[in-house]
């Protein structure tokens, strides 16, 4: 079933508001049910655990060409129209037309496309060596080296000098072709979107390496450790869902998403100018405009909502690399709506970051988290995801808490003075 009709009108309010049952199943429904496991995958994280497909069963199809199908446009890249982002100064020479950051009349909310974009200062996320480290109008991200959810940390850190990437040659399309060994990995996965899959590989490897968005070494890699791996996550997705995706950065997992499942309602979150520019066009490029829209702005706000859009929430809400579980369940929990779910997609760290961070998620309004294995059977290892279901709409708490407590010790103190 599609739903590219969908309109901003799906979006629903604020994420404490909601009552009543929940949308959201507690299984998927788009596939049989897996064979979940609370084992932990070796790891689902890029690069040492690229996810493979299983023994290739015979003959492929070939190469899948970057053509997608008929409504996609053919080129990227084009004459656009519109006023420049100054964020964009910035930008590798020649790499990104400033005036696309608008995107062509209509197809994306202004709402969304002009939300908030100081970041939050303990933006710890943004790893080391980003190449998109310079937030638009916030401090600049510092990074967190080896923090525990990386799939993309490596993806980052090796596009460290956006100048350097932009003085490479545009990298060749060809770098990103699907391999044999996994075509029956993807068409599981993608079915009839998998062209339109291998147009976002090709953006990928082409306009998001000259951008700095990925590292140039990772265009051959884009298949198996990011587009797989990704798409795996959908079967835990029911059917129909509204998915937030937070710290979207060159669209993983929340583009790969909506490419593999159309019934989806998608909303891309993400604060950095370079990375919704990116974003926005590509929404475009692939022709998902109806079912994708791209919110500028930290998760905080998309949630808090402001003058000029409501706030967000949704029945999944996704997330990878972004921060460490007790912070993403601040972040996120917020967007979810009652009864739905939290997906952050984790590598061989899941376990121990339940272990470290289930206290301060079940504080916030969270379930137990859990670990589930997606893509059994199909890629290898299997994508580790940790679910959290929002079993309680928990207010800002701290705050509260802490100006009681700021009060009391005042007056306690004002006490003890005289
Ligand atoms: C390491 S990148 C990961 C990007 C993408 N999810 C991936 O797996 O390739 C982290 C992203 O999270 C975004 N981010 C960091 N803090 C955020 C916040 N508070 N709200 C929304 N996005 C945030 C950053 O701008 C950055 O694009």
């Amino acid at each position: 079933m599609t739903h590219d009709e969908t309109t901003a009108g799906a979006v629903s309010g604020p994420g404490g508001a909601p009552s009543g049952p929940s949308p959201v199943r507690p299984e998927p429904t788009a596939e049989p049910a897996p064979l979940f496991s609370d084992g932990i995958a070796d790891s689902a994280q890029p690069p040492a655990d690229a996810p493979r497909s299983g023994p290739p069963s015979g003959p492929v199809d070939g190469p899948v060409t970057s053509a997608p199908a008929g409504s996609i446009e053919p080129a990227f890249s084009g004459t656009p129209a519109g006023t420049a982002d100054p964020a964009f100064t910035a930008e590798p020479a020649g790499s990104v037309d400033p005036a696309f950051v608008d995107g062509p009349a209509g197809s994306v909310d202004p709402a969304f496309v002009d939300g908030p974009a100081e970041l939050d200062p303990a933006f710890a996320a943004e790893p080391a060596g980003s190449a998109d480290s310079t937030p638009v109008d916030g401090p600049a991200g510092s990074a967190a080296p080896g923090s525990a959810d990386e799939p993309s940390v490596d993806l980052y850190a090796e596009t460290d000098d956006p100048a350097a990437d932009a003085s490479e040659e545009r990298p060749s399309p060809a770098a990103v072709t699907l391999p044999p060994e996994l075509a029956e990995a993807a068409r599981t996965l993608f079915g009839d979107r998998l062209d339109l899959a291998a147009a976002y590989a090709e953006l990928l490897a082409t306009d998001g390496v000259v951008r700095g968005l990925i590292g140039p070494r990772e265009a051959p890699r884009i298949w198996e450790r990011h587009l797989l791996n990704c798409a795996a996550v959908a079967e835990r997705i029911p059917e129909g869902a509204t998915v937030l995706d937070v710290g979207s950065g060159a669209g993983l997992p929340g583009l790969v998403l909506a490419i593999a499942r159309p019934d989806l309602t998608v909303i891309l979150i993400e604060p950095l100018a370079r990375r919704t520019s990116f974003l926005i066009e590509a929404v475009q490029h692939l022709g998902l405009t109806k079912m994708v829209r791209v919110f500028r702005g930290r998760a905080d706000e998309a949630a808090a909502g402001s003058r000029d859009a409501a706030p967000l929430s949704g029945d999944i809400v996704t997330a990878r690399a972004v921060a460490p579980l007790d912070r993403l369940a601040a972040w996120c929990l917020p967007l979810v709506v009652p009864g739905g779910r939290l997906v952050a997609l984790k590598g061989a760290s899941a376990a121990d970051e339940i272990a470290e961070h289930a206290e301060a998620v079940i504080r916030l309004g969270g379930g137990q988290p859990e670990v589930r294995r997606c893509g059994e059977g199909v890629i290898e290892p299997p994508a580790t995801v940790i679910e959290v279901v929002r079993e309680r709409v928990v207010g800002p708490v701290r705050k509260k808490a802490a100006a009681k407590r700021s009060r009391g010790g005042r007056r306690s103190g004002r006490g003890r003075d005289r």
